[in-house]
This record gives C-alpha cells, sequence and structure tokens, in this order.
C-alpha cells in the first residue's frame, strides 16, 4: 500500500544527515557537524546503511510486522501488559494529551526495559537483537562522540545509561472519518525526556519546531535511515548547549495507522541535572515527573515549560 503523505502545502523539514559508519571510524569531520546539528537543530537523520548496520534495518522491518498483530489484539489481551509504569509494558490510548486542546492521545505504546512484555516473548530473539543494535547504535556513535568533544563538560555524560525500548502504534480510532482529520488525536508537543531517541518509522506524521520557530514542519520518513533526536537530560548536561528540539505526532490519513519504534537512551537515574527553571534534579526525578505531566490536562501543562523542555523560549541560532 502507498504511504499516506501530507496535503500539498505543508512544510518539509530539510534535516542533514550524519553517517554512522563514520562516527564509528572517529572521521573528524563527521563528529564536528554532529556537534554543530546537536546545537542549532537537535534532530538529524542517521544513515545506517552498509554491512555493520544492515541488521538493525532488516529486524526494524520485521519487529514492524509483529507490531502490527501486537496492536491488532484485543484490548483486554493488552491490557494484560499494562504495568501503570512509564518504563515497561502496555500504554492504552488516552492516558496522555493529544495534539489538539482538550484531546487525549491516540497513542498506544509497548515498553521494554528489562523484561519482555508477555505477548512478545515468543519473539524473543528478535526483539533482543534489536534491543542490543540499538543500545549499540545510540551509545557508541552519536553519545560516544558528543562525550568526546565536549570534554569541557565532562561531569555527567560520562555516567553509565540505560535505555528502553518503546514500540508505538497511532490508532486511527474507528469513527474517524465522521470526526474528520482535525479531530484526531496524535501525540501531543513535547521534548524528550533522555539523552538520545533513535526513531525508526515508515509513515509521515512526526513534526518538529525547530528552535526558535513556531513553525510545524513535517519529518519525512526515511529508508535506510533512523532519526535521532537529542532529549532533555542531554541538553541539561551540556549547559543547555544543545537543543532537544519541540515535536509532535498529528494524524496523516484519515485511514491509515501509523507505527514507529524508538529506542530512549536515558542517563542513569541518580545522575544530577539542572532543568529549564535551574532546578537541581535527579536524571530519574526528570524522567518520572515530566513522564506524569504528559497525563495531565492542556491547561496545566501550559503552566509549566516541562512538556516542552524550556525550548519554546529558546531564541533562534544563526
Ligand atoms: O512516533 C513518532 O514518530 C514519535 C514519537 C515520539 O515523539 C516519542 O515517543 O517521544
Ligand atoms: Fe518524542
Amino acid at each position: 500500500m502507498p504511504i499516506k503523505t501530507p496535503a500539498e502545502n505543508s512544510r518539509i523539514a530539510t534535516l542533514q544527515t550524519i553517517d554512522f559508519k563514520r562516527l564509528m571510524d572517529r572521521d573528524v569531520t563527521e563528529q564536528k557537524k554532529l556537534l554543530e546539528l546537536s546545537i542549532k537543530d537537535g534532530f538529524f537523520y542517521l544513515d545506517l546503511q552498509g554491512p555493520t548496520t544492515g541488521k538493525i534495518l532488516e529486524d526494524k522491518a520485521t519487529v514492524v510486522r509483529v507490531m502490527e498483530w501486537y496492536f491488532a489484539l484485543p484490548e483486554g489481551e493488552k491490557m494484560k501488559d499494562d504495568r501503570g509504569s512509564h518504563t515497561h509494558g502496555y500504554k492504552p490510548p488516552g492516558t496522555f494529551t493529544g495534539y489538539k486542546k482538550g484531546s487525549r492521545d491516540c497513542y498506544e505504546t509497548l515498553k521494554h526495559s528489562e523484561v519482555l512484555p508477555g505477548a512478545v516473548k515468543a519473539r524473543s530473539e528478535l526483539f533482543e537483537s534489536f534491543i542490543g543494535l540499538s543500545h549499540f547504535v545510540t551509545k557508541n556513535a552519536p553519545r560516544e562522540s558528543l562525550r568526546r568533544i565536549v570534554l569541557a563538560r565532562p561531569s555527567s555524560i560520562r555516567r553509565a545509561s540505560s535505555g528502553r525500548q518503546t514500540f508505538q502504534h497511532d490508532a486511527c480510532p474507528s469513527p474517524l472519518p465522521q470526526q474528520g482529520l482535525d479531530d484526531g488525536m496524535g501525540y501531543n508537543k513535547h521534548t524528550d525526556i533522555g539523552s538520545i531517541t533513535l526513531l525508526f518509522t515508515e509513515q509521515w506524521g512526526l513534526q518538529l519546531q525547530r528552535p526558535g520557530s513556531s513553525e510545524w514542519e513535517f519529518v519525512a520518513p526515511r529508508d535506510g535511515h533512523a532519526i535521532i533526536n537529542i532529549g532533555d537530560s542531554l541538553r541539561f548536561l551540556s549547559g543547555k548547549l544543545f537543543s532537544s528540539c519541540l515535536h509532535r505526532v498529528i494524524p496523516v490519513a484519515a485511514d491509515e495507522d501509523r507505527y514507529s519504534i524508538a529506542y530512549f537512551l536515558r542517563p542513569e537515574n541518580a545522575a544530577h541535572l539542572e532543568d529549564t527553571e535551574g532546578r537541581r534534579i535527579k536524571a530519574g526525578e526528570w524522567h518520572d515527573q515530566k513522564y506524569a505531566m504528559f497525563g495531565e490536562s492542556h491547561e496545566k501543562q501550559a503552566m509549566s515549560n516541562m512538556l516542552t523542555g524550556g525550548m519554546e523560549k529558546v531564541p533562534v541560532t544563526a
């Protein structure tokens, strides 16, 4: 089935690409580019084509097929994996706010951090391989390069980190054709909590707002590439040098469900951060408080900088 694209007059983000292999080879030009992009955009493509990383792309395609099967299960089946947790298990749609004021999200997720959720245990070999590769890709290339370059601020970037894989499905609610696309709920604007997010999606829907801009731009899905974005924790650890770019997901087609896979690399819970308000806070506390905020009303969210990581106030960089 052809992939649905946004309306013709939509803005599409022009994002730069980092080559994974060059980063692994410690190519200084690529490291410099990564640093510049982390400061200016906080969002870029990661080219994963080639013999070293081909397996992650192969695994990803299979994982998407398993997700199509999983998310089509009856709600009661999926709820068996609901742990009421932000780090593992199933999260039903409507737990968070949607992108439109007053709406709830249409996003259901299956999260894995230590133990594979019951429903996908039978595919443990596939999931373990994919998760291991995601950790390798985020930790050994972007994070290591940033750490090496920002040696003037080595403190917490050097800390151990952990990761979590999230399998996501933006469900097309069944009465949507009657409601019209505008009522679709997507995923409300936010910055990511952790250090680095590795995102795979074959479909449109993701939008970003460049630091300092108020325009939403679509991020085009690109074969052979992951989308990387810097999260709040790494921005805080860099002394707010890096950008944790604001993004959201909106429905693009009334009759199309959307799938994405995110690997969230984050600092260990005990790492010290200084947040948007200058508060000293541990990474684990920032994680828990921000996740709680995702569930609050739009009014309450608007009263704090937490969801947007303070990025709405960052002036445009040249
Ligand atoms: O589904 C997507 O493309 C992005 C999801 C996202 O922003 C998130 O899970 O933090
Ligand atoms: Fe996100």
